[in-house]
């Protein structure tokens, strides 16, 4: 892709040090897009840039936490010296290590703090960046096809992606005027770092309920993205895409 008059566009993708996020942002560096690794882990979000950046892509880290507010404006400063805002991807979230309790066992810390980060993030980010944002422009929020499911022993989890989907809707209206989409992706059990601890069962029950019946991997849900940041999918906005081999169905 070249580049429009006045500079690259940028794609923002919070939480990009490793995992989606970084399948994610290479994707949509290998588009053609500037990205920002926006990620609290210093050590994973410089990491992950250095790889991108030795990939040929064009990256740059951006110290962020998404639940911080000031950190956040901070995001929005370092962004708006660095060319044309095009592209949000929230990807920032708990998501390692969160399952295993029933709800009544789970206690209101670890509720709040999953619905700060994961539900507030999106809305705090995308709040804060969407002055900055051209005609036309994308956000994407990932969600998780938990919500959709219903899984067990993730309450607070799935609580916080059915937020994010709702979220996405309004977002969806309030800016479609202005010609940016708003879009949600439910991923399905994905293989990588943060599902490491959740239990060979689960990745087995999912699997075998899968209309493809095989591991999902990162680089499965690349595609989908890189569509949703594309032309292609302009008139598509307030949707929740499942990428998850069937394991749910609309
Ligand atoms: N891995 C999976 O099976 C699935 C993941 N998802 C969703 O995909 C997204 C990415 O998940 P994974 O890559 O598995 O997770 P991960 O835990 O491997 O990566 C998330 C990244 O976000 C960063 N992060 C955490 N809190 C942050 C904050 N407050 N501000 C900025 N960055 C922060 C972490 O440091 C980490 O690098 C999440 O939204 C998750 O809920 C959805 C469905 C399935
Ligand atoms: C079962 C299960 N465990 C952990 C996670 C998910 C999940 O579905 C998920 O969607 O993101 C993290």
């Amino acid at each position: 892709m070249t580049d429009a008059p006045g500079g690259a566009r940028t794609v923002v993708v919070t939480g990009a040090g490793r995992g989606l996020g970084l399948a994610m942002a290479r994707r949509a560096g290998a588009d053609g897009f500037r990205v920002v690794v926006a990620e609290l882990d210093a050590e994973r979000g410089e990491r992950a840039t250095a790889e991108l950046r030795a990939d040929g892509l064009d990256a740059r880290f951006v110290p962020c936490d998404v639940a911080d507010p000031r950190s956040v404006d901070r995001l929005a400063d370092a962004v708006r010296t660095g060319g044309r805002l095009y592209g949000l991807v929230n990807n920032a979230a708990l998501a390692n290590g969160v399952g295993g309790k029933e709800f009544w066992d789970l206690g209101i810390e670890a509720w709040d703090r999953l619905m700060t980060v994961n539900a507030r993030g999106p809305w705090l980010v995308s709040k804060t960046l969407h002055p900055l944002f051209t005609t036309p422009g994308r956000i994407i929020n990932i969600a998780s096809d938990a919500a959709l499911y219903g899984s067990p022993r993730l309450a607070h989890y799935i609580a916080s992606k059915g937020a994010v989907i709702a979220l996405t809707r309004a977002m969806a209206r309030e800016l479609g005027e202005r010609g940016i989409t708003v879009n949600a992706v439910a991923p399905g059990l994905t293989e990588c770092e943060a599902t490491e601890t959740v239990p060979a069962g689960r990745h087995d029950l999912y699997r075998l309920n899968r209309a493809i019946s095989r591991p999902q991997q990162p680089d499965d849900l690349t595609g989908l993205v890189s569509f949703l940041l594309s032309d292609a999918s302009r008139y598509l906005t307030g949707q929740t895409i499942a990428v998850n081999g069937g394991f749910t169905m609309n």
